[in-house]
């Protein structure tokens, strides 16, 4: 697992736009190398405007969105088209903008479709889904995303996984139905931490000062129980990307040289 690194912005509006701008290299770079990409999409304010950036980025369409494959890192267990879903938030913001092809879009199956209000089918089958895309060289039963994006709770959470709750215990399942959530709304589907870090990156994105306690106790070694976020590490590379705020307590040995 790679060692965490700090990139700050200004503030929160730079840093969506520059981790759009770095979506677009990644998923550029990755097309090159094998023909296509896999990213892992985040709910929230900052996933969600990281997206609505892309959508507007002039380098948008250097990317061929028919070989991108999209997942979630969680979804709100809803009905389908609810406002409050990570899917129809990502749509609004990209999806329905580009030129994906629809069978790459692996949606976490809401509350009204084909397992009807039962999230641990739902979770069940995606976890499923994953090991069928998965390859020898994944080394298990989760593809190796290029990209895991991530947004952070005030409390350290990432996904829908909250600290010390069955989700951050779960050794065994890479998707888990996740209920009582802290965060409305109550029930969620969620990769697991081990599902994350089959990511080749992880980028772990907030802002604002709310967040700075919980980026500073990751980044200070606390464990992935206590504060989830300090457990999601990439293959090769993990990356925190804050603006000023969220920053403002991140340990030194964090801190850019003084050049
Ligand atoms: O479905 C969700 O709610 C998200 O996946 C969740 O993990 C979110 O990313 C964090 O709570 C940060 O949210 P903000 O970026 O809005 O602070």
């Amino acid at each position: 697992m790679s060692n965490p690194q700090v990139v700050v912005h200004r503030d929160g509006d730079l840093l969506a736009a520059a981790a759009a701008a770095r979506l677009v290299t990644r998923i550029v770079d990755a097309q090159a190398a094998r023909g296509s990409a896999s990213v892992v999409l985040t709910g929230g304010r900052t996933g969600t405007a990281v997206l609505e950036h892309l959508n507007r980025n002039a380098a948008r369409d250097a990317v061929d969105w028919s070989r991108v494959d999209l997942f979630w890192g969680d979804e709100r267990f809803l009905p389908s088209g609810h406002a409050e879903r990570n899917e129809t938030q990502a749509r609004a913001a990209l999806l329905d903008h580009v030129s994906v092809d629809p069978s790459r879009v692996h949606v976490m199956e809401p509350s009204d479709g084909k397992f009807g209000d039962d999230p641990e089918a739902a979770a069940a089958e995606y976890a499923s889904l994953l090991a069928s895309l998965a390859r020898p060289e994944d080394h298990g039963d989760v593809p190796s995303f290029d990209v895991c994006m991530l947004g952070v709770g005030e409390e350290g959470h990432v996904a829908s996984v909250f600290p010390d709750s069955p989700a951050v215990h779960e050794k065994e399942r890479s998707v888990v139905a996740v209920r009582n959530c802290p965060k409305p709304p109550p029930t969620r589907v969620s990769l697991t931490l081990a599902s994350v870090r089959s990511a080749q990156e992880v980028w772990l994105m907030t802002t604002g000062e709310a967040k700075a306690a919980a980026v500073a106790m990751a980044l200070d070694g606390a464990g992935e129980v206590q504060l989830p976020a300090a457990g999601a590490r990439g293959r090769r590379r993990t990356l925190w990307l804050l603006d000023s705020a969220a920053a403002s307590a991140v340990p030194a040995l964090f801190k850019p040289p003084l050049a």
